[in-house]
């Protein structure tokens, strides 16, 4: 469990994360979510200790990870993949991880076998790709065998296959009945690995609710209809104050809307129905309609990064 308590962080007169509280429960992956600058990163470090809070707590485990015992064992964390001699083998590499936290080295062939590595654990770390690297801070962050873990931004950059491993990889972890919390700042690659979600913005809480729930309510909902007497219809719902586009001759958008409605309208009035279907809203236009208050650095070219993601 990690448990931040009015956690506040401030660099001069930048305030990076105000007044933040939120849990982290085992058993399942928890998306910490946030626009670029939203803080975080910060409250990651925060919570492994390699940046004090200006007020506020974080515990990890019950406790500030300073205080922690044997950190390795309790908390492990993917920060950045590429924090790695380049010349040292991945083998190496996690050897010497293992002397300095006093874990036995039988555990590095362990974790080279989980995260499918043992086939390269000889080889030079800095000709890894991106993928491999990813697999290596993975391994490392394994090493102690913890019950939480910490993963920032870990699918940045990869391809499809290595996001989809790294997805399934966290929700096997989280099954085992460890905490797990991975940032991202895309919203539609977190519905689909994450339970929980954990949404900021300028350093603050915007929601901590299930995936579900925030999709939910997030995205705007309308029914897409075909008909014949499509003219007829819009006429009989635009009377009833419904907002309705009409794309072509027969099909309209009605917004706001639930199929149900627009279905029983139709039939009371005896108009011929070829489609009925309710219609998600984007994910990320969603997301970013409500964290676009939160975005530090605004741009012209928003709307068409809006477009581009999406369930
Ligand atoms: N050492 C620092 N000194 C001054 N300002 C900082 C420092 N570290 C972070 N910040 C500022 O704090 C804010 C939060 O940054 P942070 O890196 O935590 O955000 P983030 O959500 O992780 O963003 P990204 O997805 O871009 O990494 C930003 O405005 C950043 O410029």
């Amino acid at each position: 469990m990690i448990e931040a308590d009015r956690l506040t962080k401030r660099y001069g007169s930048k305030v990076a994360v105000n007044d933040l509280s939120f849990t982290v429960k085992p058993g399942r992956v928890t998306g910490f979510l946030g626009p670029n600058g939203a803080g975080k990163s910060t409250t990651m470090r925060m919570i492994l200790g390699l940046d004090r809070p200006t007020s506020g707590a974080v515990l990890v485990d019950g406790r500030p990870y300073r205080e922690l015992k044997q950190p390795l064992r309790t908390v492990g964390a993917l920060i950045d993949a590429k924090w790695v001699h380049p010349n040292r083998s991945a083998q190496a590499h996690l050897k010497w991880l293992a002397r300095s936290n006093d874990i036995p080295l039988r555990r590095v062939d362990e974790v080279l076998e989980m995260v499918g590595l043992s086939q390269v654990a000889r080889r030079r770390a800095g000709g890894f790709s991106l993928g491999m690297s990813q697999r290596l801070g993975i391994a490392a962050a394994l090493l102690g065998d913890p019950k939480i873990l910490l993963f920032d931004e870990p699918v940045n950059g990869l391809d499809p296959e290595g996001i989809h491993w790294i997805r399934r990889f966290m929700q096997g972890l989280a099954a085992e009945g460890r905490t797990v919390l991975v940032s991202s700042h895309l919203l539609s690659e977190m519905s689909l690995t994450a339970e929980e979600l954990i949404v900021i913005g300028r350093g603050e809480l915007i929601a901590q609710c299930s995936t579900d729930e925030f999709v939910e309510g997030a995205s705007n909902a309308s029914v897409r209809v075909r008909s014949p007497q499509a003219q007829e219809l819009r006429q009989l719902l635009t009377g009833q104050e419904f907002v309705v586009q009409q794309p072509d001759r027969e099909t309209l958008l009605v917004g706001d809307a639930g199929s149900e409605q627009v279905g029983e309208i139709a039939a009371r009035n005896g108009i011929v129905l070829h489609e009925l279907s309710l219609q998600r809203g984007s994910l990320e236009e969603a997301f970013m309609q409500l964290t676009s208050q939160a975005v530090e650095y605004q741009t012209d070219f928003g709307g068409a990064a809006a477009t581009t993601a999406g369930k």
